[in-house]
């Protein structure tokens, strides 16, 4: 049984869907992560799931229990069992560090809350600032005992948008591998919006991409990647190009890399024009490799340098290789492919034809 799960649910705000036809679901203790491009609707799905928004059609459930849409009243959201952490969490600056993760556990006894308080204080890696007050903190501290707040009264969902997104890089990529450790450690289902793709990759058991409010793909970050099922999200996840080609009688795709084979995902068919997704990973520079290229500009990404490639036609294709094997722009190379397998979309969204 699905912990949370939408049911092509639509929000309309001053007029304007805002969320058209959302389905997904999350099993219990599943981590979803939601990425997209600014104002596609990412928080506004997560404030109708948190029963801040009203939905104008479909359903929201979690458990069993229907809380949003159709014959059902509204569930208000003190009554969803939601915890929420926010980019602007507030601490109680008057409160202590320990106070503020209990300040949810108005019911339990002292004993009680003394002793989830200690619990989470050992999971969020903040033993021993029970006494300390938010000004005494980091801000990647600070957001981690908002985390524990959140976490204090075990809601059955934890919504996050974009928790880290005020911290640095480094802090944000191990704080998401923390939370994550923590949240399957409650058991507790997890729906973090993101603009890291980094972060949804290492949190995620699945995640999706949203675009001018619908979601596109609801899958593992795998699928995502790899099998992206819309040009956008091919062209949002990742690094790639999209390259024009054609499926022979052979089934074989030819394009300006040659005439690639592999298992195809996406429904072309023999004789269409389609745009195959190539990813820098699906290329090796081998000085023994088939196709010749022309490196027409590079990127330093510390382990490895992003090259761009331009092939005899024009057509341009990025690669990678690691930053000690370095090559200058200007300089002629040969590229060997290494595709275990071909994503196709139907022409007409390529930019490099
Ligand atoms: N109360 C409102 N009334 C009318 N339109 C709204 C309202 N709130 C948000 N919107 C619009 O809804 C769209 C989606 O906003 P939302 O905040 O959900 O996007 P988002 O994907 O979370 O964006 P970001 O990544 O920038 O935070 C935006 O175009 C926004 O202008």
């Amino acid at each position: 049984m699905s912990l949370l799960k939408l049911d092509t649910i639509e929000v309309a705000l001053g007029g304007n869907t805002i969320v058209n036809q959302v389905s997904l679901s999350l099993e219990a203790g599943e981590i979803g992560c939601l990425l997209g491009p600014s104002g596609c609707g990412k928080t506004t799905l997560l404030r109708a799931i948190a029963g801040f928004e009203q939905v104008a059609d479909g359903g929201i459930w979690l458990a069993d229990e229907q809380v949003s849409g159709g014959q059902v009243r509204h569930v208000e959201p003190e009554h969803r069992g939601i915890g929420m952490v926010f980019q602007d969490f507030a601490l109680f600056p008057h409160l202590s560090v320990a106070d503020n993760i209990g300040f949810g556990l108005r019911k339990a006894s002292q004993g009680e809350k003394k002793a989830r308080v200690a619990e989470l204080l050992e999971h969020v890696g903040l033993e021993g600032y029970g006494p300390r007050y938010p000004h005494q903190l980091s801000g990647g501290q600070q957001q981690r005992v908002a985390l524990a707040r959140a976490l204090a009264p075990r809601p059955r969902l934890l919504l996050l948008d974009e928790p880290f997104s005020s911290l640095d890089a480094e802090l944000r990529e191990s704080l998401a591998t923390q939370v994550r450790d923590v949240l399957k450690a409650e058991n507790i289902t997890g729906l973090l919006v993101t603009h890291d793709q980094q972060e949804a990759f290492a949190m995620a058991d699945k995640a999706g991409m949203m675009y001018r409010g619908q979601l596109l793909q609801w899958d593992t970050p795998y699928g995502l990647y790899h099998r992206p099922a819309h040009h956008l999200v091919a062209d949002f996840i990742g690094h790639g190009v999209l390259l024009r080609g054609h499926i022979n009688q052979q089934g074989c795709v030819e394009t300006p890399l040659g005439c690639l084979h592999g298992e195809h995902f996406g429904n072309a068919g023999v004789g269409e024009v389609v745009d195959v997704l190539i990813r820098p990973d699906d290329i090796v520079i081998d000085p023994a490799g088939e196709r010749e290229a022309k490196i027409i500009a590079r990127g330093f990404r510390g382990s490895h340098f992003l090259y761009t490639a331009q092939l005899p036609g024009g057509a341009e294709v990025l690669c990678m290789a690691p930053s000690h094997s370095e090559y200058q722009v200007g300089s002629q190379i040969r590229l060997r492919m290494n595709l275990d397998h071909l994503v196709l979309f139907h022409a007409g969204y390529c930019t490099t034809a």
